[in-house]
């Protein structure tokens, strides 16, 4: 059965006009390896640390501010949320389509409520908590592309033509802002495209984003904004001790204009001091630790990276389930062809180079947690590949083979084909980035070992259910096992309305 909202009833849950305050018993457990008659022992120990939050509920008027906006995955995002406030329709070949979220884990899915004369009962997830309408985003950006947002929809060809004229009008008076280039961080081929970029030194670059910003809000009336990067990939930038590795080493290279300060790093260091999110959706380290060290000082919400959308998230829901049963993945090969400007980007090796190791690092979590099946340091062979075939445009073609060892000896072998245009994939997931990201930002916390209530930590971990390659503190373990994020980020906003995490124990009917 389904439900479209409900009110928890509890004395741990209280709701007043703007704000969900809940007190949550958090059950976890303490190990301790100590030395007992000469032999060391691993203690275990339940605990239960009680916390509070505090949801503000009142929602903001939302702008999103897009780097990249005239890319196949922002104009195809700006065209979903248009056709979907518009309630447009169109005729395919099969039938007349609505328009829908479908692929938005806050918007399409569902969580267990509980059980109700022996029937399970869901609600859909975005009810857990007040949550941004998607249909009143105010979508805004920048580009090193000046094609309208309608012509970019156009370029992409990813959206069916009936639909594509039913936008146009909404679409063509949409215009992205001057962009920060820097040839040296994305393919050559790029170059023809960059008829609209910010001149001047990189920190003129970084103010002129921050002005950008501040005209957008106050022209738009938007209470708040969310910057997010869905530009195209760049190369990994340099990490260096007096280049970029604290605070003051990033803006004293600044002030000596360092080529390698990236345009990713310079749009992500004028959110945060405009104190605005900023999320990376692609794979390279734009968040070099000079930038995690402002975000933190700043206390300012950053997140990433690469949206988890195709080929990556089925490995991170496979692996998990081979791991978990016991079997053991040792050859992972996943190719993928498409014909889209993001493939015809990495199609240079120095930013491929970027994506290979966003898409192979995510089984590292899954293959550590089992030393029955592999001994230490051992790995799958793991090979990413991706060609540029510009024939097949948006609609990525990917195939992967599984190779594990099973029972006795034996072998199986998992092949798996995929075609899919991959901006609709990915649109939905960067609706989800801005949203959470801003629910995150009207959530704060107390442990009761803790004097007072503060936000989350500036790195967002809460996201990393939608990213590839999951941005973590210094310090914090990475998991990429699909399930266990999805029940982290459920689990924490069942948390907020003093909702017990989602454990599927259903002991009631055992
Ligand atoms: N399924 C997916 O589509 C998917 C999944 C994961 C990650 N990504 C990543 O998302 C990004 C965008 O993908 P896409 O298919 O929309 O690519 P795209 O090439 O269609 O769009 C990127 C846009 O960014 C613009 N751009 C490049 N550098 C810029 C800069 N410095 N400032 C402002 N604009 C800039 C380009 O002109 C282009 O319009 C890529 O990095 C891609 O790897 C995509
Ligand atoms: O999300 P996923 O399918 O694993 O990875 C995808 C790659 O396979 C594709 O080649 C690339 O163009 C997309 O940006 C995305 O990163």
């Amino acid at each position: 059965m389904f439900i479209e909202s409900f009110k928890v009833e509890s004395p741990n849950v209280k709701y007043t006009e703007n704000e969900i305050h809940s007190v949550y018993n958090y059950d976890t457990t303490e190990l301790i390896h100590e030395e007992k008659n000469g032999a060391y022992q691993w203690v275990v120990k339940p605990k239960t640390v009680k916390y509070e939050f505090k949801t503000q509920t009142h929602l903001p008027k939302l702008g999103v501010m897009l780097v990249g906006w005239g890319g196949n995955n922002g104009s195809t995002l700006t065209a979903g949320v248009i056709a979907n406030r518009e309630g447009i329709s169109w005729a395919t070949k099969e039938k007349v389509q609505q328009a829908n979220y479908f692929g938005s884990l806050t918007q399409a899915s569902t969580i267990r409520v509980g059980s109700y004369n022996g029937e399970e009962i869901y609600a859909p997830f975005k009810s857990l908590l007040p949550m941004v309408d998607p249909d009143q985003i105010v979508f805004g950006g920048w580009d090193i592309s000046k094609m309208n947002l309608a012509d970019s929809m156009a370029r992409a060809k990813v959206l069916d033509i009936d639909l594509q004229k039913q936008l146009r009008p909404y679409m063509e008076s949409m215009v992205p802002l001057p962009g920060i280039f820097d040839p040296d961080f994305i393919a050559a081929n790029q170059g023809e495209r960059a008829d609209n970029v910010i001149k001047g030194t990189k920190n003129e670059q970084i103010q002129k984003i921050i002005k950008d910003i501040r005209e957008f809000k106050e022209a738009n009336k938007v209470d708040r904004v969310v910057v997010l990067w869905t530009a195209n990939t760049e190369r990994y930038s340099n990490v260096m001790v007096g280049l970029n590795d604290t605070m003051e080493s990033l803006f004293a290279s600044l002030d000596r204009n360092e080529a390698e300060i990236s345009p990713s790093t310079l749009y992500a260091i004028a959110c945060i001091l405009e104190n605005v999110p900023f999320i990376n959706g692609s794979p390279q380290n734009t968040f070099v630790p000079g930038v995690i060290d402002l975000a933190i000082k700043r206390n300012t919400l950053i997140g990433g990276d690469d949206f988890k959308s195709g080929q990556t998230k089925m490995k991170s829901v496979l692996v998990d389930f081979l791991v978990g049963a016991g079997i053991k993945p040792t050859s992972i090969v996943s190719y993928n062809h498409l014909g889209n400007n993001d493939g015809m980007n990495l199609s240079a090796p120095q930013t491929f180079r970027s994506k290979e190791i966003s898409k192979s690092n995510v089984v590292d979590d899954m293959v550590s947690s089992n030393a029955i099946l592999y001994e230490p340091g051992e790995h799958p062979d793991h090979v990413v590949v991706i060609k540029y075939v510009p024939y097949v445009g948006d609609s990525k073609r990917a195939m992967d083979e599984y190779t594990s060892e099973i029972f006795m000896g034996g072998k199986s072998t998992i092949v798996l084909h995929n075609t899919c245009e991959d901006s609709l994939l990915a649109a939905p997931i960067i609706l989800d980035l801005v949203l959470l990201a801003e629910l995150s930002t009207r959530i704060q916390l107390k442990a009761e070992t803790e004097g007072k209530f503060h936000s989350f930590h500036p790195v967002a971990t809460i996201l990393s259910y939608l990213t590839k390659a999951p941005l973590v503190p210094p310090g914090t373990p990475v998991v990429n096992a699909l399930a266990k994020q999805r029940a982290m980020l459920e689990n924490i906003l069942r948390a907020c309305v003093g909702l017990a995490p989602e454990n599927n124990m259903i002991l009631e009917y055992k």
